[in-house]
C-alpha cells in the first residue's frame, strides 16, 4: 500500500467513526418508562427543554439532565413504548403554532384543535418557554383595562400589561370575574386567551358556550388542558397560551390572558417533579416552584413603541383552602403579581356578589391607569366602605346609635348594594361613572335600601336615554365635567320625584 492510499484509508476510518460518535449523541434508548416519564440513555447532547421524538411518533420534553441519562416527560400516549425504544433529538425547543387562525378556537396544550372545527393553519411557531422582555423594552402601565365590574374598576383598577391575581376559595366566583372581563373586551381591540388547567372538560365546554353566546369567541382563544390530560400537558398549557399571546403582543396588539388556575398547575408540576425523582420541599412541591410561576407571569408586560407597543395583561387565578392566603403557592403568586382581588366565601354566601373583599384587595400599579372620571367619583369609596365595615362590627349589638354613626352605616349599606352585580353584565365606563357619582355623593340616602339597586339601574337607563350627549362625553373624554355632574344631579332629582310615590307603597 502506498502512502496516499494509507492516508485515504485512515481518513475514511475516521469519518466513519465520527459518524457513529455523533449518531450516539443524537439518539438514545429508553431505559425505563412509566407514568408519563421516560429515562433515556445516550442523549448526551440533549439540552434542557428540548423536544425529542420517540420511534412511535410520540413526543417528549427533556426536563432532567443527569450524568448518564436524561429524564423526559411524555407529551403523548405511552402505548408502544418500552425499554430499548429509540429516542431522537429534534434540536429545537418545544414550540406551538401561533397566529390569527387560532382566534375563536379551542386548542390543547400543543396547539392542536379540539373543537371539531377542522385544522388550524398557522404559519408561524413560537417556543413555549421564552425569556421575558427586558427592562429597556418595557413601558409603565398607564392604560386601563376595564373589567366592567364596578367593585374592581372603582377600587382595584387594572392596567394593560399588569398581572392581577384573582384569589379565593372554591366556588366564590373567581372564574366569573375572568369571564366578565373577557366579555367586557368586546369592541375594545383586545385578544383574550383563556387557559384552563386541570378543569373538567364539561366545565370548559360550558364556558365556551357562554363566551360564544355573548359573541366573545370572535376575539378569544381557549387553551384547554383538562384534568384528564397527563401532568406534562397541564404543565406546559399556560406557557403555550403565553407564547400565543406573545405573538399578538409583538404585533402591537393588547392581549388579556387568564390562567384558570395556577394552583392546579403547581400540582401538575409537583406530580412531574416527584416522578422525575426531584427532591420534595415544603408541601412536597419542588424547590423551583416559585420560578415556575415567576417566569410565566414575568412574560406579561407592556412594550414600548419601539418594540411594537403591545401589551399582555395576566389574570392568574389561585384557589385557597378555607381562606388561607398564607399557604405556599398563594403567597408565592401574591408576591409575583402586581396586586390581588380577594374573594371571600362569607361575602359570597351573604349575597354580596361579586364577593370582592375590598379591604384585602389591592392593585399596585392600576391606579395610574384608572380612568379620570372613575378616579374622581370613586375617590371616597374605599374609605367609606372601610369605615362602614368597622362600624358594622362595633354596632352589631347596640340599638342606640347617634345620628352620625347611623348615617355612616346607611351610606355604607347603600354603597354595598350598588357594588352587587349579576353575572355576565359588565358595565361600560360612563354607566359606572353615573352610578358612582350618585352613590358616593350620598344622593341615594333617601332611596329605601331594598330599592337602591333597581333604582340606580333604572335611573341610569333613563338618564342614558334622556341625555345621550352627556353619556357620550363621559365615554369619549373619560372625565366628568362640572356641567355634566350638574345635569346628573338635576335629572336625578326629577327622576326621584317621578318614582318616589311608589316607595311609600
Ligand atoms: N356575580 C355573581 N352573581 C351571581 N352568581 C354568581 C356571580 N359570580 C359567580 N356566581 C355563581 O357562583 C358559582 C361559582 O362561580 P365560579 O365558577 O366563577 O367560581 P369559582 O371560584 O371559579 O369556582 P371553582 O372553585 O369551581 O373554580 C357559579 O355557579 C356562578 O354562576
Amino acid at each position: 500500500m502506498n502512502s496516499s492510499e494509507e492516508i485515504i484509508s485512515i481518513l475514511q476510518e475516521e469519518i466513519e467513526s465520527y459518524d457513529t460518535r455523533t449518531q450516539r449523541s443524537e439518539t438514545g434508548v429508553v431505559l425505563e418508562i412509566g407514568d408519563g416519564i421516560a429515562t433515556v440513555y445516550g442523549l448526551d447532547k440533549a439540552v434542557y427543554g428540548e423536544l425529542v421524538e420517540f420511534d412511535t411518533g410520540a413526543r417528549g420534553i427533556v426536563l432532567n439532565l443527569e450524568r448518564d441519562c436524561v429524564g423526559i416527560v411524555l407529551l403523548g400516549a405511552e402505548t408502544g413504548l418500552h425499554e430499548g425504544s429509540v429516542v431522537r433529538r429534534t434540536g429545537r425547543a418545544a414550540d406551538v403554532g401561533v397566529g390569527d387562525a387560532l382566534i375563536g378556537r379551542t386548542v390543547d396544550a400543543l396547539g392542536t384543535p379540539i373543537d371539531g372545527l377542522g385544522p388550524i393553519e398557522t404559519t408561524e411557531t413560537r417556543p413555549i418557554e421564552h425569556e421575558a422582555s427586558g427592562v429597556i423594552s418595557r413601558e409603565p402601565v398607564n392604560v386601563p383595562l376595564q373589567t366592567g365590574i364596578l367593585a374592581i374598576d372603582a377600587m382595584v383598577p387594572i392596567g394593560r400589561g399588569q398581572r392581577e391575581l384573582i384569589i379565593g376559595d372554591r366556588q366564590t366566583g373567581k372564574t366569573a370575574i375572568a369571564v366578565d372581563t373577557i366579555l367586557n373586551q368586546k369592541g375594545q381591540d383586545v385578544i383574550c386567551i383563556y387557559v384552563a388547567i386541570g378543569q373538567k372538560a364539561s366545565t370548559i365546554a360550558k364556558l365556551r358556550g357562554t363566551l360564544a353566546q355573548h359573541g366573545a369567541m370572535d376575539y378569544t382563544i381557549i387553551v384547554s388542558s383538562p384534568a384528564s390530560d397527563p401532568a406534562p400537558l397541564q404543565y406546559i398549557a399556560p406557557y403555550a397560551g403565553t407564547a400565543m399571546g406573545e405573538y399578538f403582543m409583538s404585533q402591537g396588539k393588547d392581549v388579556l390572558i387568564v390562567y384558570d388556575d395556577l394552583s392546579k398547575h403547581a400540582v401538575a408540576y409537583r406530580t412531574l417533579s416527584l416522578l422525575l425523582h426531584r427532591s420534595p420541599g415544603r408541601e412536597a412541591y419542588p424547590g423551583d416552584v416559585f420560578y415556575l410561576h415567576s417566569r410565566l407571569l414575568e412574560r406579561s408586560c407592556r412594550l414600548t413603541k419601539e418594540y411594537g407597543g403591545g401589551s399582555m395583561t395576566a389574570l392568574p387565578i389561585i384557589e385557597t383552602q378555607a381562606g388561607d392566603v398564607s399557604a405556599y403557592i398563594p403567597t408565592n403568586v401574591i408576591s409575583i403579581t402586581d396586586g390581588q382581588i380577594y374573594l371571600e366565601s362569607d361575602l359570597f354566601f351573604s349575597g354580596m356578589r361579586p364577593a370582592v373583599n375590598v379591604g384585602l384587595s389591592v392593585s399596585r400599579v392600576g391606579g395610574a391607569a384608572q380612568t379620570k372620571a372613575i378616579k374622581k367619583t370613586a375617590g371616597t369609596l374605599r374609605i367609606d366602605l372601610a369605615r362602614f365595615r368597622e362600624l358594622e362590627v362595633f354596632t352589631q349589638f347596640s340599638s342606640d346609635l347617634d345620628a352620625a354613626t347611623q348615617q355612616a352605616l346607611d351610606h355604607g349599606k347603600r354603597l354595598m348594594e350598588i357594588l352587587k352585580q349579576p353575572l355576565y353584565q359588565p358595565k361600560p365606563v360612563n354607566r359606572m361613572v353615573v352610578i358612582l357619582y350618585i352613590a358616593t355623593g350620598g344622593l341615594l340616602s333617601d332611596v329605601p335600601l331594598d330599592r337602591v339597586r333597581t333604582f340606580t339601574e333604572e335611573f341610569t337607563d333613563a338618564f342614558a336615554a334622556a341625555k345621550p350627549e352627556v353619556m357620550d362625553e363621559i365615554a369619549q373624554t373619560g372625565a366628568l365635567s362640572g356641567a355634566a355632574a350638574e345635569v346628573i344631579r338635576t335629572e336625578l332629582a326629577a327622576y326621584k320625584e317621578q318614582v318616589s310615590a311608589q316607595w311609600q307603597q
